[in-house]
């Protein structure tokens, strides 16, 4: 034992942040910094990862003693140098900890299930422990008999046997120090290996032994067989009429042997590989060809392509992934969501073949580590996923795509609170790689960055096939209303949607509100139905009769009744998906409608195959929420409604002028791309707002230029960043207090730091959620930094009931 290791430790808790001294034993000499290692701790086992070496001198001196390393989890290091250093840099920058930071890169929360075991305390003096254990309960008697002739036993084992009392019995036996508790602990992703069986001879020895198996007719079958095929699976033996015990008699008798493989699992294979020549046109052209050059000088360059919707943008991804790959180096291409994009791993899948790995959240965690290790293994080069797959251990990065970086999803709503496209610009200047961000709605922010020369910024300008982007109508509600008509749907959408059908073309509405009513009232007393455990009204769904609670799913029967007055003036407000549903099948009788929102998409891939059905013709509707809206490149859709075009514009979010013209924006742009003409009706109450001005001519321009200068004037972001504070409690006053002693003791610095604001504390807009009370605080700075090396002196990073949200998305 000569060298040591410094090891972070996977621990769940947010309060011990610092890495750990391990010694590196001798059957494990080959450790170096990145490694996976099975490490004790305390009294149980965890995972560990190791991120510094040092050797053991006379004069090194530890505060506590230093353990061995127990095991490794995988074949190779897990963490390249870059991955390591974007962990660190995520730790810092986010104020999470160095565990939480390097959690992301692996698959699962953690590589090992470490679960407790028992076993009985030897070399206590028979009489005594007879003693003891006769003034206890019989469960525990039985418990320790039990124990006595299998030690030792996981829990989960003993609970098998013992059922419900097995905890209180244990409790007995370890209070009156008659067993002991350790861990074990099992690798959590068991890789999946297929047997098969194979001759341990010369094939001419085995022409022989052929000879002598007289009488023994399945033998003769296997050996017969190996002399063939070489390798038989054992799952396909059974198709030979060969049993399991003919294999081992032959491998007795040395003549055959077992061989065992890694199957690498991958739920996405199976996709066809498709030959295509696609002949770029002169604008993909000139735009690739500006790309191409830096990728062949290894260095950091970012991209900001801005084409229009249906300009082609996902050629470019695939020329300049194309590329890389020349180069023998491996890519990471980003969507907003799997589920949504299955078009983008489908043109990849053609032309790429099985070079692509798709990482969805609803692979296991085995298959996620598979996947994984083909990126690892090099025996993939491309890895297409959602935000997550930015932490892909691909060893020779040269490129990572952003494709729609303008989405929110590509923010982490939960601890560490990440930005994917900081992440991947991290990881792409580390390596030398280049980072192309698209969009046809980029991000204030990232635009505004474009400007300042921080990313190189390409054009795309025409669409594909001179299609033309559609034309669209903005209905003002209010003069609807004037005009007696109550219907959620315009007499100009009607009409849209009238002509479309009898074209037998497509159209595609989009309500941001599912369920049916979303929200209920008592007309007697006014009462609003209201979730139990969170400060929102619950919202009615029609194919259950049930009231549900967007926020924590809590549900209950829609009453007959007023809970409070027992009036039976119980009315059903607010249009939701359903009731849209609904609606259109009276106007419509003859459509073929499909929905398609939260509700509707439970299942395994239940997005992937609705899309694919109306894209085929099956439907000639397609409703639903935003999800309708995102990146579909159907030919015959040429009509699009969007149903409310405020309900984002009326948040009190500075964002919500640039969310409501990216979603109308995109959400037109599915219109006509193909060789028909487009249309789209928006229907607004704000019919001069910029937002919906500017997107009713697809004009980014025009939309970014007022924003900007709002941005500016209120000092948001991209003029300042933002911080989040979040305190919760089941106390709406202890909520409040804490956050109000925060604010303070932040504001102490700030006399002498102009550039920072502190506002608030105030109650969250939705002040509950699942009983818990939330009151944020919002600083708004040029430099967050001071404000940062603040919190961490006040350990509020460390602290279970606060949260920190580093330039939030959802600033609410
Ligand atoms: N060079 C080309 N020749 C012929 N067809 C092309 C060419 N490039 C792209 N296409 C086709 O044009 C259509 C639109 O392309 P794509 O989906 O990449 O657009 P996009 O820019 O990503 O649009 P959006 O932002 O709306 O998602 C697709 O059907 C694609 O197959
Ligand atoms: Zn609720």
């Amino acid at each position: 034992m000569n060298r040591i290791a410094q090891v972070c430790v996977n621990l769940p808790a947010r309060n011990i942040d610092k890495v750990f001294s391990y010694a590196i034993p001798e059957t494990l000499h080959f450790l170096d910094i990145g490694w996976r290692v099975v490490v004790p701790f305390g009294n149980r086992t965890y995972e560990g990862f190791i991120v510094a070496l040092s050797a053991l001198s006379e004069e090194t001196s530890f505060e506590y003693e230093v353990k061995p390393i127990m095991d490794v989890l995988d074949s190779q290091a897990w963490f390249s140098d870059s991955m390591l250093q974007t962990a660190k840099w995520i730790s810092e920058y986010y104020l999470c900890t160095l565990a939480e930071a390097m959690r992301l890169f692996i698959p699962g929360k953690t590589g090992i299930k470490s679960e407790k075991q028992f076993g009985i305390i030897s070399g206590l003096e028979q009489a005594a422990m007879e003693q003891i254990l006769s003034r206890l309960p019989p469960q525990p008697q039985a418990v320790y008999d039990y124990l006595k002739k299998h030690e030792p036993v996981v829990l989960s084992k003993l609970k098998k046997v013992f059922g419900d009392y097995t905890e209180a019995a244990l409790n007995d036996l370890l209070a009156n120090k008659l067993i002991v508790c350790t861990t074990t602990a099992k690798k959590r992703s068991v890789p999946q290996f297929t047997t098969s069986v194979r001759l341990a001879i010369l094939p001419a020895e085995a022409e022989i032994y052929l000879e002598t198996l007289v009488g023994k007719p399945a033998q003769k079958r296997l050996v017969a067989l190996l002399l063939q095929k070489e390798e038989v699976k054992y799952s396909d033996l059974s198709t030979w009429q060969i049993t399991r015990d003919t294999v081992n008699r032959l491998v007795k008798a040395g003549v055959a042997e077992n061989v065992k493989q890694q199957v690498l699992r991958n739920s996405y294979s199976g996709m066809g590989l498709r030959e295509q020549t696609v002949r770029l046109t002169p604008e993909q052209q000139q735009t690739i060809d500006r790309i191409i050059p830096t990728i062949d000088e290894q260095q950091y360059r970012s991209f900001l392509l801005h084409g229009i919707t249906g300009s082609g943008k996902t050629q470019i991804y695939i020329e300049a992934v194309a590329a890389v790959r020349q180069q023998d180096r491996q890519a990471i291409v980003l969507v907003p969501e799997i589920a949504l994009t299955g078009q983008i791993v489908s043109r990849f899948k053609e032309r790429f073949g099985e070079d692509v790995v798709v990482m969805h959240s609803k692979l296991s965690i085995g298959e996620r580590h598979d996947a994984w290790q083909r990126l690892q293994e090099e025996s993939a080069g491309i890895v297409i996923g959602a935000r997550s797959a930015v932490f892909s251990p691909v060893t020779r990065l040269g490129i990572i795509v952003i494709d729609e970086e303008h989405e929110f999803t590509y923010k982490q709503e939960e601890q560490p609170h990440y930005h994917t496209r900081q992440v991947a610009a991290k990881r792409a200047e580390l390596e030398g790689a280049v980072l192309l961000l698209g969009s046809a709605t980029p991000s204030v922010e990232t635009y505004y960055e474009a400007q300042q020369g921080r990313h190189i910024l390409l054009t795309l300008n025409k669409r594909i096939d001179h299609s033309l982007l559609p034309e669209v109508q903005i209905v003002d509600m209010r003069e609807e209303l004037a005009q007696g008509r109550r219907s959620v749907i315009s007499a100009p959408l009607q009409q849209l949607l009238a002509d479309t059908l009898q074209r037998q073309e497509q159209a595609i509405i989009l309500l941001n509100r599912r369920g049916y009513a979303t929200f209920v009232l008592c007309r007697e007393c006014g009462h609003i139905i209201k979730c139990k455990h969170c400060s929102v009204s619950m919202v009615y769904h029609n194919s259950s009769n049930m009231l549900r609670c967007h926020y924590c799913q809590a549900s209950c029967p829609a009453p007959d009744i007023c809970p409070v007055c027992a009036s039976r003036y119980i009315r059903y407000f607010g249009t939701g998906t359903q009731k849209l549903e609904e609606e259109l099948g009276k106007i419509f009788p003859q459509a073929r409608v499909i929905r398609m929102d939260q509700d509707s998409t439970g299942r395994k891939m239940a997005h992937d195959r609705i899309i694919t059905s109306f894209s085929r013709g099956e439907y000639d509707i397609l409703l639903g929420t935003q999800m309708v809206a995102k990146g579909h490149d159907i030919k015959n859709v040429t009509a699009v409604g969007i149903i409310s075009a405020d309900s984002a514009l009326n948040l009190p979010d500075f964002r919500s002028a640039e969310r409501t013209f990216s979603l109308l924006t995109q959400a037109a742009g599915r219109a006509g791309r193909g060789d028909k003409a487009g249309q789209v009706v928006i229907q607004t109450y704000n019919p001069e707002h910029y937002a919906i001005m500017a997107s009713s001519s697809h004009n980014y321009e025009v939309f970014y230029r007022q924003e900007i200068e709002a941005r500016k004037s209120l000092q948001y972001p991209p003029f300042s960043e933002l911080l989040k504070l979040t305190v919760f409690s089941s106390d709406e006053n202890q909520a409040r207090s804490q956050a109000e002693h925060i604010a303070r003791q932040l504001g102490k610095e700030l006399p002498y730091d102009r550039q920072t604001e502190i506002i608030g504390p105030f109650a969250a807009p939705i002040a509950k959620i699942n009983n818990s009370y939330r009151v944020n605080i919002l600083i708004k700075s040029k430099e967050l930094a001071n404000i940062k090396s603040q919190i961490v002196e006040l350990k509020l990073n460390s602290r279970n009931d606060v949260l920190l949200d580093i330039e939030p998305l959802n600033i609410l």
